[in-house]
């Protein structure tokens, strides 16, 4: 079994690891010897940890998941070339990551909270060579699309990493309104959940203004609420979440 080396034990680690553990075998290096027990015991199969210090990534694939704001301090500490860096840093690019961690080979990976769930939306973007292989590995955690450009992994990034965030959003201040009216709350968040889970199979195969012309009857409930949201700029809201985040992407 192939051995994946993960720099980081933070969130999107374990994520990525769920997706992977049941093919690669799974290392682990932290700061911490009590938090990487802690992800064993998460991810649920015995795994290799190693501290930070010192450590040798000489010839190791691995994915990297540490905050942006670390990689001189990660670079620090370990050591070695290793056979192919998988970052999966918001907004921080290539020549940065070659500079401080000079691998053989460089892809940058933008995964999603829903890599937890195994249905991350992930785009990738570096060394050529390494496209199969970043397609194969990220596979395990969801979908992925690869791209030209690291700006469009920045773009991406403001879209698909982001957008758990901003969905919850929307779906918690809908479940608001429905309580504002007079639902129960549990009632509100079983009916909101069901309705996102509806909408993530429709929004598959249908253009998102034919999905909303095949709801909104003349004079109807939904031409009532689809105009609040108009009101309330929700539309070019939701275009400068995306512009604000991308150029906060360029920023870190
Ligand atoms: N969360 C998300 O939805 C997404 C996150 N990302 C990217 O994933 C990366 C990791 O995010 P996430 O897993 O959510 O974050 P977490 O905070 O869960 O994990 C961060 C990891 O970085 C380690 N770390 C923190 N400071 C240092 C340091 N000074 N030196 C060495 N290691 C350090 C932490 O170690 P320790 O446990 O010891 O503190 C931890 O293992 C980020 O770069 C983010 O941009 C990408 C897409 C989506
Ligand atoms: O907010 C962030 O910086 C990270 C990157 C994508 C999602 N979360």
């Amino acid at each position: 079994m192939k051995t994946i080396t993960f720099i980081g034990n933070g969130n999107m680690a374990l994520s990525i690891a769920k997706g992977l553990k049941n093919s690669y075998k799974i290392e682990v290096v932290g700061r911490n010897l009590e938090k990487l027990e802690k992800f064993e015991k998460e991810l649920g199969v015995d795994i290799e940890k190693a501290l930070m210090d010192d450590f040798s990534v000489e010839d190791k694939t691995v994915i990297f998941c540490v905050k942006p704001a670390n990689v001189e301090e990660v670079a620090t500490r370990i050591n070695g070339k290793a056979r192919v860096i998988y970052s999966v840093l918001a907004g921080t690019s290539l020549q940065k990551l070659r500079q401080n961690l000079h691998p053989h080979a460089l892809i940058r990976a933008m995964p999603n909270l829903a890599a937890s769930v195994g249905m991350s939306m992930t785009t990738l973007t570096g060394d050529e060579e390494f496209k199969t292989e970043a397609q194969e590995l990220l596979g395990a955690i969801g979908t992925t699309l690869w791209l030209g450009s690291e700006k469009e992994l920045d773009i991406a990034t403001g879209l698909a990493g982001s957008g758990p965030a901003y969905l919850a959003l929307i779906a918690e201040s809908l479940a608001d309104g429905a309580v504002k009216q007079g639902m129960k709350r549990a009632d509100a968040m079983v009916v909101m959940r069901g309705l996102f889970a509806g909408f993530g199979e429709l929004i598959q195969d249908i253009h998102p203004a034919l999905l909303k012309d095949g709801v909104m009857s003349p004079g109807g409930t939904t031409a009532a609420g689809y105009g609040a949201l108009e009101d309330g700029n929700v539309r070019a809201a939701c275009i400068s979440a995306v512009e604000r985040a991308y150029k906060r992407a360029t920023e870190l």
